[in-house]
């Protein structure tokens, strides 16, 4: 399998006539031209396939989706890569076997009755790795990777990441005393949980470096765009990414897809005839283009549903047609703060497929974005095709959020975290009766202390190892925004 960037220069910009394979972009993170690394076409998977897909555990079924991306990696060494990656032991969590087994178990609210039209609605569990939200599913595969790929080419990388909360942990937790790598975390200082700052400051690894912007999300992620597109820097410090602008991620997010799909559909003997729609809590737009990739591999997606909280960038260009992401002053600091993302990365990954993979289109219209701007489909033909994607978008709020989690706890005896209960809100206001409708749960109530103790009037519960985490010392960097400043640091640790 071959990539190409979304703004297709990268080839020539590489002096590299061949397009690259999947290695080299997982080293490379971001594309050398600016843009971001998608397969040269998205292999298909037809109905017999699917079908013998059903039955399989979480770790074949990565292998099966993964291989299918991943060709210049031995096909033993993958396969032995992926299944000690998925187990019951990293995401067990405290949860019975049988559950622990299922690497992502499928938890219904409403059962399914066919009898009566009604298609379910079922949370899909992703956040029973390390750190409790569903970046485990992929961060802890790419430390794997990472391992195996630096091990065999003898190098090194120094990987350079932007976190709202949940991916700067993860990745620290997956990478944290490898060897031959290291990890500069920017975070977006005085925004995050206390429980969120506490899993990255609390590191003390000598390959863990944390540093606080002052600033939003949306700043730290400029600052690696521009460190990353800064050719000489890269590649004198052999700079690299985490976050879903790394195409690994967002393959490793596939996966899920599918075995919920399957677990929706019946299981093992069940059908794959029906569709089923997805309500992703989104940010960056990387979990939910997952899903988008799944749904053009063939698998019966009926529905995407897009939920924002009051950064409602991505629900507005679904209904309007125009994406205007917002800067820094106008980004709302909600009680959903992961996803406090008002310029989506992966969002040009779908516009690319949405403009008929025309990467002249999206450099234009990138150029724009890059300079401040937006963009307007609304009176173009692109915006007439986007109904054939399946997406709708919806927005929720604070008082949304709460009451979410209230009436979950009561109505299914429930705890689920604020990120969940957008894709709650927003899932079950779009949802068609006879359609199964799966929430992608992407963090653990533990993680957000405050806003379930303002909904229930309690604490949720936290697994015993994390008790306390917030007393710990804690070492971080506090910075203004500004490209220089963490070049400067990343080159007094590295020199
Ligand atoms: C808990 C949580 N929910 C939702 C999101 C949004 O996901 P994405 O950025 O993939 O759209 C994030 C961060 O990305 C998150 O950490
Ligand atoms: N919500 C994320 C920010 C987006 O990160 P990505 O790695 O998924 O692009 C976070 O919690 O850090």
């Amino acid at each position: 399998m071959r990539y190409l960037s979304t703004r297709g220069q990268s080839n020539s910009d590489t002096k590299n006539s061949a397009a690259p394979r999947f290695t080299e972009i997982l080293l490379a993170g971001l594309a050398p031209d600016g843009g971001l690394y998608l397969p040269e076409s998205y292999p298909q998977v037809g109905k017999a396939e699917l079908e013998e897909w059903r039955g399989l555990s979480y770790a074949d079924l990565a292998y099966a989706v993964l291989s299918r991306f991943i060709d210049d990696i031995p096909a033993a060494d993958l396969q032995a890569l992926i299944a000690r990656t998925y187990t019951a032991q990293v995401y067990g969590n405290g949860r019975n076997r049988e559950q622990a087994a299922e690497i992502t178990p499928l938890r219904w609210l409403e059962k399914p009755d066919e009898a009566r039209g009604e298609g379910g609605l079922a949370i899909l569990e992703l956040s029973n790795g390390p750190t409790l939200a569903f970046k485990d599913m992929a961060m802890q595969l790419l430390g794997n990777l990472f391992e195996y790929v630096l091990a065999k080419r003898g190098e090194e990388i120094n990987i350079l990441g932007a976190t709202s909360g949940d991916t700067g942990s993860s990745a620290e937790y997956a990478m944290r005393g490898k060897e031959r790598l290291r990890v500069f975390m920017l975070s977006p200082h005085q925004r995050m949980s206390a429980f969120q700052r506490a899993q990255m400051y609390s590191l003390h690894d000598e390959n863990i470096h944390n540093i606080a912007v002052r600033g939003s999300f949306d700043d730290a992620q400029d600052i690696v765009k521009a460190v990353s597109s800064d050719h000489a820097f890269k590649a004198r410090y052999r700079i690299g990414a985490v976050n879903s602008i790394n195409w690994a991620r967002i393959a490793a997010q596939i996966v899920y897809y599918f075995k919920a799909y399957f677990a929706a559909t019946g299981g093992v003997g069940g059908s794959s005839d029906r569709e089923v729609a997805f309500a992703v809590p989104s940010g960056n737009f990387g979990n939910i283009c997952a899903g988008h990739i799944a749904r053009m591999m063939g698998l019966p997606i009926g529905r995407l549903v897009l939920a924002t909280n009051e950064n409602d960038v991505l629900k507005e260009f679904f209904q309007s047609g125009v994406y205007r992401p917002r800067v820094s002053a106008e980004t709302h600091a909600t009680s959903s703060p992961s996803m406090d993302i008002s310029k989506a990365s992966n969002f040009e990954r779908f516009a690319f497929d949405l403009v008929g993979r025309n990467a002249s289109v999206i450099r234009n219209l990138w150029s724009a974005v890059d300079a401040g701007g937006s963009v307007d489909l609304s009176k173009t033909s692109f915006f007439a095709k986007l109904s054939d994607f399946g997406f709708a978008a919806g927005r929720s709020t604070h008082a949304d959020r709460l009451a979410t989690i209230r009436q979950t706890f009561e109505k299914y005896g429930l705890v689920i975290d604020p990120h969940t209960a957008d894709g709650l809100k927003v899932g079950s206001e779009l949802r068609s009766p006879d359609m199964p409708m799966v929430v992608l749960e992407t963090a653990l109530p533990a993680k957000f202390e405050e806003t379930i103790g303002e909904a229930l009037g309690r604490r949720p519960e936290r697994p015993a190892a994390l008790q306390g985490i917030e007393d710990l010392p804690q070492r971080v960097e506090v910075i203004d925004v500004s490209v220089d400043a963490v070049k400067a640091i990343i080159q007094r640790l590295l020199d």
